[in-house]
């Protein structure tokens, strides 16, 4: 398979607590389709991509926490996407809520190729905001209660040519997230976040809240010599606003693609895997320059 291929990021704008899985997959669908009719052979959906961004609400009992869930991927709801990916030949990366059947819960995505063979798995490690419930936020950020800290680690997978990754949103802001999936070899990494534009603990940086995202995920890929595609769950959301601005970034840190707008969005660019060793065989070329003895506090608590 040729190293050189089209990617597409798919912006999801808000999705209302009550609207149903198929009605979201059906947007998906028709991203998908605009994707495929734009060349690309790998589609990028957000975090959590099922539902609305459930963890800003306290639960009131067990039902309405797994009522978020997926137990199987996929599942009844699901299956049209995998179908449709199959059909167009095109593969894609998912985020959703996943319920195991021992009952763990995890904020998860997978790779899925044009097959419709699940090529990978990863489960987001940086849970964000708090455990306990706390009135005098205007919206609540649930996600340690919600899920469990994944435990598959920051692998990267054969897949497209190359060696892809992914991570999840608040897994973009931390430099060892990148530096683990450039030390496992990831020449691509898709995510997918949301990010509400108000941080209650620390409003004076709400502002900040574009430049912080594009800051984090061009120094990702600038510092470890690999391409991302990163999309947003945007828009005002059950009366939360979520930031868009959707890239797709290239080893050297340049964006190459930005959503538009805060609603369903596509975006493509031509990426080249082979371009990742103008930068590690450079400036940051791991074997010849990282000096990871001075490095063990890092892997310290
Ligand atoms: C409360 S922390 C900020 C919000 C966080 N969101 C997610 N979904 O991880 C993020 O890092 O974008």
């Amino acid at each position: 398979m040729s190293r050189s291929f089209i990617v597409a990021g798919a912006q999801l704008g808000p999705i209302a607590k009550e609207e149903t899985r198929p009605s979201v997959v059906a947007r998906l669908c028709a991203m998908m389709r605009e994707a495929k009719a734009r060349g690309a052979e790998l589609v990028v959906f957000p975090e959590l991509a099922l539902t609305t961004f459930f963890p800003r609400w306290w639960p009131e009992n067990q039902d309405e926490i797994d009522r978020w869930f997926e137990t199987e991927m996929p599942g009844p709801d699901t299956q049209p996407l995998f179908d449709l990916a199959v059909e167009l030949g095109i593969g894609f990366h998912l985020g959703y809520a996943e319920l195991t059947p021992e009952g763990r819960h995890f904020n998860t995505a997978i790779l899925v190729g044009p097959d419709g063979a699940i090529l990978g798995k990863y489960r987001k490690i940086h849970l964000p905001g708090h455990r306990d419930r706390q009135d005098w936020r205007p919206f609540q950020h649930l996600e340690k209660y919600y899920f469990e800290k994944g435990d598959l680690g920051f692998p990267a997978f054969d897949a497209f040519g190359g060696k892809l990754g992914m991570c999840i949103c608040n897994d973009r802001r931390w430099p060892e997230t990148w530096r683990m999936l450039g030390l496992n070899g990831a020449e691509l990494v898709v995510l997918g976040y949301n990010t509400p534009l108000h941080y209650p603990p620390a409003p004076e940086h709400d502002h900040l809240q574009y430049f912080h995202n594009e800051l984090s995920i061009q120094a990702g890929c600038y510092q470890n010599g690999l391409w991302a595609v990163a999309v947003a769950k945007a828009g005002f959301e059950e009366g939360c606003e979520l930031i868009a601005g959707s890239i797709i970034v290239a080893p050297t840190g340049e964006v190459l693609a930005r959503t538009q707008g805060s609603d369903d969005e596509v975006i493509t660019a031509r990426i080249d895997l082979d371009r990742c060793s103008e930068i590690r065989r450079n400036v940051f070329d791991f074997a010849q320059h990282r000096e990871p003895e001075e490095y063990r506090k890092i892997a310290e608590r």
